[in-house]
């Protein structure tokens, strides 16, 4: 049972649209931010802590919402990463739900929405219609929003998406996690735009070390220590994160990493699409959501898939004769992925880590584990082929020692 004084009222306002009266059941504090709507079913820990939400409203259109309470945001796995949530804080500024279940009950909650919503300083309301608030941003497109909690002045409707979030979420020093097995796979650079916690476990999980660098860190500096890329999902306008895009330009056009295989999801995807020459565009109001269909382009094959954005790339944009779209929304025709023509690089647009699922397209990460083996056999094969060559020969290709002759020292 959750304890909330269940007479404090709230409203829900929408830029130049209706108000919305309902009662507080989260935190004491007024804000504002752009409302976004997920029609998930579960998954609302997970949601709330997902840092692609920085800053936003989220409207809930599953009518029962806390019913399960919350789980321990202090659980480790075995890899010591958060067990049950995507990071360690909420990073929604609000939650918006029909009908807020005021006792819960789940055999890994600790407490409930309510307390776990106050204790983070996140405003929540309950009582309102979020079928008609749907409807509105359906119609209007993705808007402005803000909460006033009891007599508060309503607060100033501000955009969170002029500012950039992806720096507010982003590791602060490079961190190392280890995979747990004896003879680890591959060594993976991770560009950590707000990622989320799972995404690393896919990627250790499948044995991999993984090694996890702030989103404007010169990967192009340390690259070829690594045996693969990781691009993170991150929330806000990728145009905003100008400083990733550039390091990737360098990366892309460095000879040296053409066999290097990089995959990237959703900010990761966006981000590299930037970095290729497309364009990304703002949506009329995103896809949030756990079951949207997408077709894989090259086999025809249509996944379920788990999405979070407002954001997506122009595939008319994409560089012909370089890149091609690799999957595509079933429902609004949107880009869900591009993949290279020649090198082993892909991304996606949807989540293949779901956490809250589905899991279809959680053998995108087998398929970069692939790349991954295959790049490092030819790697070795070409190390092979190098230890036969002269001496002259074998510092020319190591070192990029041009030289016609031995350089004596
Ligand atoms: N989940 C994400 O990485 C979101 C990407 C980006 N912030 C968008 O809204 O489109």
């Amino acid at each position: 049972m959750s304890s909330v004084n269940q007479s404090t009222k709230a409203t829900f306002a929408i830029e130049n649209g209706p108000v919305f009266n309902g009662v507080s059941f989260g935190a004491n504090k007024s804000v504002s931010g752009e409302a976004v709507f997920t029609t998930s079913l579960v998954g609302y820990p997970e949601s709330m802590t997902d840092p692609s939400y920085r800053g936003q409203i989220l409207v809930f259109t599953q009518p029962l919402i806390g019913n399960y309470g919350v789980p321990s945001g202090e659980a480790r796995d075995e890899f010591n990463l958060l067990k049950y949530f995507e990071s360690p804080h909420i990073h929604v500024v609000g939650i918006i739900v029909a009908e807020y279940a005021y006792q819960y009950s789940h055999w890994t909650a600790v407490e409930s929405l309510a307390q776990w919503c106050q204790r983070e300083g996140v405003a929540a309301v309950t009582g309102v219609d979020t079928r008609e608030i749907v409807q509105f941003l359906r119609e209007e497109g993705s808007s402005l929003g803000r909460i006033t909690i009891g007599n508060d002045n309503p607060v100033k409707y501000t955009n969170p998406m002029a500012n950039n979030l992806v720096q507010q979420v982003t590791t602060k020093q490079p961190f190392h996690v280890p995979a747990i097995c004896a003879d680890p796979v591959a060594n993976i650079a991770l560009i950590d735009c707000g990622v989320k916690e799972n995404i690393i476990r896919c990627l250790v999980r499948r044995g991999a070390n993984v090694t996890v660098f702030p989103y404007d860190y010169k990967i192009q500096d340390v690259a070829d220590k690594f045996d693969g890329l990781f691009l993170s999902n991150g929330p806000g306008n990728p145009e905003m994160c100008s400083a990733t895009v550039e390091n990737l330009k360098v990366l892309l056009a460095d000879e040296r990493f053409v066999n290097l295989p990089i995959f990237g999801i959703c900010l990761g995807h966006q981000l590299l699409a930037l970095a290729s020459g497309a364009t990304t565009k703002k949506m009329k109001y995103g896809n949030r959501a756990h079951n949207i269909p997408a077709m894989d382009l090259t086999t025809g094959q249509c996944h379920i898939t788990s999405q979070n954005h407002g954001y997506a790339v122009d595939p008319a944009t994409l560089p012909e004769d370089q890149w091609q779209p690799y999957f595509v929304n079933l429902n609004d025709g949107s880009n869900e992925g591009m993949i290279h023509l020649t090198r082993p690089i892909f991304s996606t647009q949807f989540h293949p880590e779901a956490k809250g699922g589905p899991l279809d397209t959680d053998i995108l990460f087998d398929k970069f584990f692939q790349n991954i083996e295959v790049s490092k056999q030819e790697k070795k094969q070409g190390e092979a082929a190098i230890s036969k060559l002269p001496l002259e020969r074998q510092l020319n290709m190591n070192g990029g020692i041009i030289a016609k002759e031995r350089v004596l020292a």
